[in-house]
């Protein structure tokens, strides 16, 4: 078992840097995922630690020992540091069985030939396809294609899965289920998982810990997917991670207003007084943050649009001259006579609001 380590580490493609200076450890035996936008560096972080990229500085340890040390000429081949590596396109062999391509890396590293139908058919255990062993991959679905590949990344009884956007091609159903299926793999091993993808609810479904990362490479926040979701520490880290209402904000006179329009909205709290000094600030909060009712405690507001999506009502609304989305479930809506309609007035309470700073740099980047 082996924590990886990436020390300082940069990296340049033809002048443009990617990672500067970017530190981080994964412990051994969790599955850290890095989440971020597409062309922020997560593939090349993952490239530099299975040894495709070298770095320009900085160092990457794997357990013990050091894989890569540019400023000593250190640098590991691939095939040295005993990784199994999943990128989005699985791209298993055609003509190749299920039990042929998973063998493939055995024979590559000589595998002892006793050893090898013991490994094989394990690994092809552990992603629940025995029985397909002699089917080519056009006999398979998607999702199983994906699990040979997987199978071929553990075969060689590697501690270290590096997987990059493994469940891209496949349908949402299957995606769903693939999910799982790695982090039961995961449970079954024990293997250390880096997991790299944009996708927020694969993230939040199967990490111990995220890494999310903002557009120009660096972290935005490192933490347990609830922390992440939970507290985001940045307004690009709340906006990444669902749906977000973002309202601009100003203080005037010891109250909270909106910006546009000047109507009153929710008083920062005291740990966000600072806020009150600068010009505007932003008040964000989750369409499932916010409860209608028909009278009583609450700001008014208006229904603008109603869409019933199945166990959730979607209404986008007005408070002022500003809008924001509020999702409230069905069952209970309909239980508590609080359907609306476009044109009704009604109150809204707004029960948890995350207060940031605006950050142009980055509302900029999420347009
Ligand atoms: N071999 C390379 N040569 C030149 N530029 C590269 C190379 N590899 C990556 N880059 C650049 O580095 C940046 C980060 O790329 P990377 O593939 O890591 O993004 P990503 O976060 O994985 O994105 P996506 O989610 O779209 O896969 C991009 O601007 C990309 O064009």
């Amino acid at each position: 078992m082996a924590d990886i380590i990436f020390k300082n580490v940069s990296k340049a493609f033809e002048g443009k840097q990617v990672l500067s200076n970017l530190s981080f450890t994964i412990k051994s035996g969790e599955c850290f995922t890095i989440l971020g936008p597409s062309g922020c560096g997560k593939t090349v972080i993952l490239r530099l630690i299975a040894g495709f990229e070298i770095p320009d500085s900085g160092q990457i340890i794997i357990g013990d020992e050091i894989v890569a040390n540019p400023a000593k000429g250190l640098c590991k081949a691939p095939e040295e540091r005993h990784l199994g590596v999943v990128f989005q396109d699985y791209a298993v062999w055609p003509h190749k069985t299920v039990k042929q391509n998973v063998l493939y890396p055995l024979e590559m590293h000589n595998v002892d030939k006793e050893k090898r139908n013991a490994m094989v058919k394990n690994a092809i255990d552990m992603v629940n396809l025995t029985g397909y062993e002699d089917r080519l991959p056009y006999q398979l679905s998607g999702g199983q294609q994906q699990r040979v590949a997987l199978a071929r990344a553990l075969v060689d009884n590697t501690d270290i899965l590096l997987l990059d956007e493994p469940l891209t091609n496949l349908d949402a159903n299957l995606r769903e289920e693939m999910r799982f299926e790695i982090k039961e793999i995961q449970r079954k091993t024990g293997s250390t998982v880096l997991y790299v993808t944009h996708d927020q609810e694969v993230a939040l479904a199967i990490s111990d810990q995220i890494a999310l990362m903002t557009p120009d490479g660096d972290f935005a926040q490192i933490a347990g997917p609830e922390t992440v979701y939970e507290k985001p520490n940045t307004l690009f880290g709340f906006k990444f991670l669902g749906i977000a209402n973002c309202l601009q904000c100003i203080q005037k006179e010891g109250i909270t207003l909106l910006k546009k329009g000047e109507k009153p909205f929710v008083p920062l709290d005291d740990e966000h007084k600072d806020l009150a000094k600068e010009s505007s600030f932003i008040a964000g909060f989750r369409p499932m943050d916010v409860r209608l009712a028909r009278e009583g405690e609450g700001f008014d507001v208006k229904i603008t649009r109603c869409t019933l999506l199945g166990n959730i009502v979607d209404y986008h609304i007005d408070i002022g001259q500003v809008s924001f989305r509020v999702e409230a479930q069905t069952e209970e809506a309909i239980r508590n006579n609080l359907i609306f309609n476009p044109g009704d007035d009604c109150k809204a309470v707004f029960e948890e609001i995350h207060w940031f700073k605006e950050d142009s740099s980055i509302l900029e980047a999420q347009k």
